[in-house]
């Protein structure tokens, strides 16, 4: 494998700027029932919608955490092959990729509505895909020498959001097992891992590189390395850079836990730029694993416990699938695109 751009070999985040104050939750508070821990992680999902879970200290976590390294050092690998060797999975050729799923190259997708390009490549690999759920999709051979890694990876990332979910199901006071029964790992979903890569720019050109977003999925687990993602802070328009904090993830929620609790949890606006400071010299990486509600889940509110306090709209709800909606939302930018 090749060079692992671990912490300390990059330049570090610099201290005089800004930055978001996330909380912390400990992962291994949780996996012991921790009836506090529980509860932060509600007032986390209901304020901003962000937090770092600290993996350390639990053998799950580590875990997780030592597989990110590992898929760190495969995703520059992957991004490092010839154009033609990712090409093969290029997401708008791929079959069965319903142009979302596979390769994306650089400067492929639109971030605003004047019609400005993205700076990253991505690769999206499946869940589905790497449990077996259903046929594989083509991918580069390194990609396939590697199951095994995404395996690990996908199978503790997702059971680490059922737990997740089960605390929030729980703490909105939902029947047992409510939203954990809406992402079966078993159940086809547009639950996958993503690779996202941006070069350093030249001073000129330097700026937002993936534009502001929600995640439209249930949770997000992300690993980064250096500096670039922001977050408008609740009331206020401002960016705020989110510090990357070793031997933790970054979780966020998306769009279906807001459905799902009529506006009750909060998945919060976010982009990344351009790595603050010396940073900005360097290649950035993320790693994100997005759980999504099964494929044939509608998206609306759900029944009880404290949803049930929540006002009502007037105008009736479209109630899409979780499949209709993914590709809605996925394929928004690209329909921006095609009118240019
Ligand atoms: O690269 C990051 O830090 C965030 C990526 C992100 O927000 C996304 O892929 O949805
Ligand atoms: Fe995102």
């Amino acid at each position: 494998m090749g060079d692992v751009p671990s912490f300390a070999s990059l330049p570090p985040f610099p201290n005089d700027i800004e930055t978001a104050p996330l909380v912390t939750i400990e992962l291994k508070k949780l996996l012991a029932n921790d009836a506090n821990e529980a509860a932060r992680l509600f007032t986390c999902g209901k304020e901003l919608g962000f937090y770092y879970l600290n993996l350390m200290g639990c053998e799950q976590g580590e875990r997780l955490f030592y597989d990110a390294q590992r898929l760190l050092s495969l995703e520059k690998q992957f991004f490092d092959l010839p154009l033609e060797e990712k090409a093969l999975a290029d997401r708008d050729t791929l079959k069965g990729a319903n142009g979302y799923y596979g390769y994306k190259g650089y400067g492929k997708s639109i971030m605003d509505a004047k019609g400005t390009r993205d700076k990253h490549e991505c690769f999206n690999l499946k869940k589905d895909d790497i449990v077996g759920n259903t046929e594989p999709l083509d991918s580069p051979q390194l990609i396939k020498d590697n199951r095994d890694l995404f395996r690990s990876y996908a199978l503790n990332a997702q059971s680490i959001i059922i737990l997740m979910l089960g605390i929030f199901n729980d703490q909105l006071g939902l029947p047992a097992g409510t939203l954990q029964n809406l992402h079966r790992l078993k159940a086809e979903s547009g639950d996958h891992v993503r690779f996202l890569t941006a070069p350093p720019q030249p001073p000129e050109e330097r700026g937002v590189n993936a534009g502001a977003h929600t995640d439209f999925g249930s949770l997000t687990v992300l690993f980064n390395w250096l500096g670039g993602l922001q977050v408008q802070l609740p009331g206020t328009t401002n960016w705020t850079y989110v510090r990357p904090v070793p031997g933790c993830a970054i979780v966020n929620l998306g769009d279906a836990m807001v459905k799902f609790t009529a506006g009750l949890l909060r998945s919060n606006i976010h982009r990344v730029v351009t790595p603050p400071g010396r940073q900005a010299e360097e290649t950035r990486y993320s790693l994100v694993y997005f759980s999504r509600p099964e494929d044939t889940v509608p998206l609306q509110r759900l029944k009880g416990g404290l949803i049930d306090e929540q006002p009502h709209t007037n105008t009736p709800e479209e109630a899409l699938t979780s499949k209709q909606w993914i590709l809605k939302r996925g394929l928004a930018n690209k329909m921006v695109a095609l009118r240019l």
